[in-house]
């Protein structure tokens, strides 16, 4: 099956530092692909590398041509005491008719609030804006960075059910970047432990078991994975660290100035 979005040997620089070093992912159609790493491991990079926000060092990232993505950012550049209605917001940048408009709010659970203001909502709600303007695009796939940060447990495991929900009704795929390993990890297909390269990739059951991934988030992480999404399926597919390059030095001096 041809991949929706593939990096290739990917490496991306901020002036002297390597920020990510020769990256290989790939998503495909219809795949929930968690991305997990600690802060500053190059989640955002790699997001928005593969978006093309941000220029290859090395390698390169293709994308199926036409390809609609819709991205919702960890930090958005909107300021959300500006007085500006949910509706208007939903037309930035490209204008919608106020069908599509509620239509997409009532597809994440926020119906009804097109006159409310961006200020009066909710964390919660206002990260299910976020997705029904994402969703506006009928995009192949949704493009979602730390977008429970702030939010309650509670909030948390209803977003990502919402987005399982979102993925079954039209099929697109998930990219996500999050801290919530304990819930992301049991919505997940396929997981990528980044820190700076990818440490390890596969399924849930895989990546908690590789070593890579216990040494950065310790071993008292067993019981998040008590839910696996396809607890049967595909675990031959990614063994542990299938981009481990054995590129040891490199990798354990990647984030040392250069
Ligand atoms: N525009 C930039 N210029 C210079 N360095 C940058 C820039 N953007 C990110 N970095 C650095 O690149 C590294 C990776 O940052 P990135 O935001 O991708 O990490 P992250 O894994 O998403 O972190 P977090 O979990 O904290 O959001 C960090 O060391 C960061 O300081």
């Amino acid at each position: 099956m041809t991949p929706l979005i593939a990096a290739r040997g990917l490496s991306i620089r901020h002036g002297e530092t390597t920020v990510l070093a020769h990256v290989d992912f790939t998503i495909h159609p219809g795949e929930i692909v968690t991305v997990v790493g600690p802060n500053g491991s190059g989640k955002s990079t790699l997001i928005r590398a593969l978006i093309g926000l941000e220029p290859a060092a090395e390698g390169r990232v293709d994308r199926a041509s036409g390809l609609r993505i819709g991205y919702v950012p960890q930090k958005l550049h909107i300021d959300a005491s500006l007085p500006m209605t949910v509706r208007r917001f939903l037309s930035l940048p490209k204008r919608v008719s106020d069908r599509a408009a509620r239509a997409a709010l009532a597809r994440t659970g926020v119906e009804g609030l097109e006159m409310r203001q961006l200020a009066r909502l909710s964390g919660g709600q206002f990260q299910r804006v976020l997705l029904a303007r994402a969703l506006l695009a009928e995009p192949q796939i949704l493009i979602l960075d730390e977008p429970t940060q702030g939010l309650d447990q509670p909030a948390t495991a209803a977003f990502y059910h919402l987005i399982e929900e979102v993925r079954a009704q039209t099929d697109c795929a998930v990219l996500l970047v999050s801290h919530d390993l304990h819930v992301v990890m049991s919505a997940s297909d396929r997981v990528i432990c980044l820190n700076g390269h990818v440490c390890c990739e596969g399924t849930p059951k895989v990546v908690s078991a590789a070593p890579e991934y216990r040494a950065l988030f310790g071993h008292g992480t067993g019981g998040a994975f008590a839910l696996y999404r396809h607890e049967h399926d595909h675990d031959h597919e990614a063994g542990a660290c299938a981009h481990d390059h054995g590129d040891h030095d490199h990798h354990e001096h990647h984030h040392d100035p250069a």
